[in-house]
């Protein structure tokens, strides 16, 4: 009994001081990897956010971005919280009454409000920004856009965030933003990787924004931007075509088809059996092609469908100009454009169809993509309308307006059944949708820096477990020095 009660009190480990210096040292290493840890994490997630409406020819719909309130100005994430869909038609088409563009865009409004913390409301940017239909509008009729912008932006002010404009986008800044939105979303930028060229359809407009080594700008330098983004430098090549979204090119197709004012047309690019009376007013009423109505017509004309995707082919082409160029290589309509490169992803009306069409698989060999849109043009408009329960504009339309997006890549932009499997159709891009919105308020907001933001040089995993295995190593050094130092630690416990 007494031998051992003298082991245990010569045993250092048993001895009131060492217990005392190993709680001490332990309480000190959970203490300090613990203000290690809570400091460097992040407090409660926050959050700011940004509101952008897209005023388009064919409607206006509003998006909430949101990003952690402490990654402003750097390489956090901005994502898209919420999308609303203003009912009716564009801005541009309320000219008789510019004051119902604004009413129109209050229920969004009104959903923003309630989708951001009203904390959040004065600190929250709101932009509008108006796209062909507006430019449109604008050289039809300049102070009826002004006066549709006036009302706009009436509404805009009555709303509690903070109001930052409401203005007509250069098609270039169009195209150019759409560009940022998909390589932002697709974290192509931050890491200076080969960027993804950006494919737009819209209503009244269709924008076209890649990378090319072969261009510096120096050719055709108007469809040249110049960006500075996380420390590498870009030259985009963009060019946005007026009156070539696909409503718009769908009334240049209609006026190559009526140019002698006939009573009635067989249209290939609509379904055997499709039959409607359209008014000549309705269908030459815009820029693209006022000054193409024959002379001497009939109110109205009997719109046949045909069926024939050959045939709607040959009429689409004849919307584009492919004589002249004035350039070393040009697209269409006298437009310089350099060889293609790299990967393209295709959206908004690209997809809206192409999607409807089950046509998105590009790895598809171009050929039997094309029968298949064939086939389906072929089909009769009776069995069509029975097969799809959707809106019968759209409806009517998909047979040209696949005629048309393959038509436009691969005669006006210059793909080949070879590059076509380099473009992706696509909506949404990790839940935000594709599209000028996001690049323009990241522009805006700066939150693309120039340069890349300094980041710590170890993540804050490594950062926590080389902090921790210190401490325990230092903890364990400090230990043996003290066992060693301590004469009556190292004397050999006596057995009597
Ligand atoms: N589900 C759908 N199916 C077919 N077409 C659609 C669908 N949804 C929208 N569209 C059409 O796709 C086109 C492009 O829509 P989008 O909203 O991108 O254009 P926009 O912004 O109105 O036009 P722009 O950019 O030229 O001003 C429009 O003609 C629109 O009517």
């Amino acid at each position: 009994m007494s031998t051992q009660r003298e082991m245990k009190e010569r045993n250092p480990w048993h001895r009131p001081v060492t217990i005392i210096i190993t709680v001490i040292g332990v309480i000190a290493i959970v203490t300090l990897v613990t203000v290690l840890v809570i400091q460097n994490r992040t407090i409660a997630q926050k959050y700011k956010y940004g509101i952008v409406l897209d005023a388009g020819s064919s409607h206006t719909s509003l998006y909430i971005y949101q990003w952690p309130a402490e990654k402003d100005n750097n390489t956090g994430r901005v994502e898209q919280k919420h999308h609303c869909q203003v009912a009716g038609k564009g801005i541009s088409s309320y000219t008789a009454t510019p004051y119902k563009a604004g009413e129109s865009l209050i229920s969004c409004l009104k959903e923003a409000k309630e989708n951001i913390p009203q904390k959040m409301h004065p600190e929250t940017p709101l932009y509008l920004g108006a796209t062909a239909g507006m430019r449109l509008l604008k050289l039809e009729n300049s102070s009826a856009s002004d006066e549709v912008f006036k009302a706009v932006e009436k509404t805009l002010r009555g709303f509690p965030f903070s109001y930052q404009g409401a203005r007509l986008l250069a098609g270039q800044e169009e195209g150019a933003f759409g560009w940022v939105t998909v390589n932002y979303l697709d974290d192509r930028l931050t890491q200076g990787l080969e960027t993804t060229g950006a494919l737009d359809l819209g209503g009244a407009s269709t924008q076209i924004s890649f990378v090319s080594d072969e261009y510096n700008g120096s050719e055709s330098p108007d469809n040249a931007v110049s960006f500075r983004l996380y420390g590498y430098d870009y030259t985009l090549y963009t060019h946005s075509f007026l009156c070539y979204g696909k409503d718009q090119a769908l009334r240049l197709a209609l006026a190559h088809q009526t140019k002698s004012g006939p009573t009635a047309i067989t249209d290939p690019c609509f379904h055997n059996g499709y039959n409607e009376t359209r008014h000549y007013a309705a269908v030459y009423d815009s820029p693209c092609v006022s000054d193409q109505k024959p002379q001497i017509v009939s109110e109205t004309f009997i719109h046949l469908g045909g069926g024939n995707f050959t045939q709607c082919q040959e009429v689409i082409k004849s919307i584009f100009n492919f004589t002249s160029c004035r350039y070393s290589r040009c697209s269409f309509n006298g437009i310089f454009q350099p060889p293609l490169q790299g990967q393209f992803g295709a959206f908004s009306a690209y997809f809206f169809v192409m999607n409807f069409l089950n046509l998105t698989d590009t790895s598809v060999p171009l050929k039997t993509v094309m029968q298949k849109l064939s086939d389906y043009c072929a089909t009769p408009w009776t069995q069509i309308k029975k097969e799809h329960d959707i809106p019968l504009k759209y409806l009517a339309e998909y047979c040209f307006s696949g005629t048309y997006i393959l038509t436009l890549m691969m005669e006006g932009y210059n793909f080949t059944s070879e590059t076509y499997s380099s473009i992706k159709y696509i909506q949404k891009i990790k839940n935000s949708d594709a599209g000028w919105t996001l690049g323009y308020m990241l522009n805006l907001t700066n939150m693309i820096p120039a340069e890349a933001p300094d980041s710590p040089p170890l993540t804050y995993t490594s950062y926590v477990s080389v902090v921790t295995v210190m401490a325990i190593l230092l903890f364990v050094i400090f230990i043996l020095i003290l066992y060693s130092l301590w004469p009556k630690f190292n004397t050999e416990p006596k057995i009597i």
